[in-house]
């Protein structure tokens, strides 16, 4: 039986609910069908993330049974959730973690333009600014792996290490995106299905025009470092 500390425990409670409440985000803006699709969140202060069971209806997710881990992906036992088998991504999102120190959130999907471009293999150019500021120039494609064992993760380390974008189009599967939290995360798999579909339709209409290099750096520098509230820069 594992026990941690007081302030580690109000972590954990955190995270289950705001990852089990994230979940409905995905259906909310439609990014998801069925039981498609994870969120995960990493654990402050710990070596520990929390995910969804793998295949259980959207409806059914609460933070009781949100899946604790450890950043090797096994199911910590005796705690809640534990009895049920975690998502098949557990181990790509694990792999992330133990290589990313500065992501705290990860999130797969299969929103329907993001994946038209990973079926295709192709990444999505940065020619509007909505795109320079979330990801700071393309999206990137990452490479083709199997379900279910650390490859995903890999593929996702290796393209996004070095790289500003918060997304990879894993080639003939979908996006998957990083965050400073589960949250964040979050927002960058919304932002990757909207421009995604945009840049798709401008294909539709004619060659999109490149945007100049130094805009795109000017848009990113301020949409990460400005923009809003509480600017937290880049990740
Ligand atoms: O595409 C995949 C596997 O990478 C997943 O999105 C599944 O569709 C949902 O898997 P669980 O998280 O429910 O295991």
């Amino acid at each position: 039986m594992n026990t941690y500390s007081p302030e580690i425990e109000v972590a954990i409670a955190r995270v289950r609910s705001d990852v089990a409440k994230l979940h409905g985000e995905l259906v909310r803006y439609g990014l998801v069908i069925w039981t498609g699709g994870n969120v995960s969140g990493r654990v402050p202060g710990a070596d520990l993330f929390v995910i969804k069971p793998s295949g259980v209806d959207y409806d059914d997710l609460a933070p009781a049974n949100m899946i604790l881990c450890d950043l090797d992906g096994k199911v910590i036992p005796g705690t809640p959730g534990a009895e049920r088998s975690p998502s098949s991504d557990t181990a790509a999102h694990a792999y992330v973690y133990r290589h990313m120190p500065e992501v705290g959130g990860v999130v797969h999907t299969h929103s329907t333009y993001a994946v038209a471009w990973a079926a295709r293999a192709e990444p999505i150019p940065c020619v509007i600014t909505a795109m320079a500021d979330e990801f700071g120039g393309e999206v990137p494609i990452g490479p083709f792996s199997i379900i279910g064992d650390d490859s995903i993760g890999r593929g996702i380390v290796e393209t996004l290490t070095g790289h500003r974008s918060r997304a990879v189009l894993m080639q003939n599967h979908g996006p998957f995106t990083i965050g400073k939290d589960a949250r964040d995360a979050v927002k960058a798999a919304v932002m990757v299905e909207d421009v995604a579909r945009t840049v798709h339709i401008s294909r539709q209409l004619g060659e999109p025009k490149p945007m100049p290099t130094e805009a795109i750096d000017a848009l990113f520098d301020r949409y990460q470092n400005v923009y809003g509230q509480a600017p937290q820069g880049a990740l």
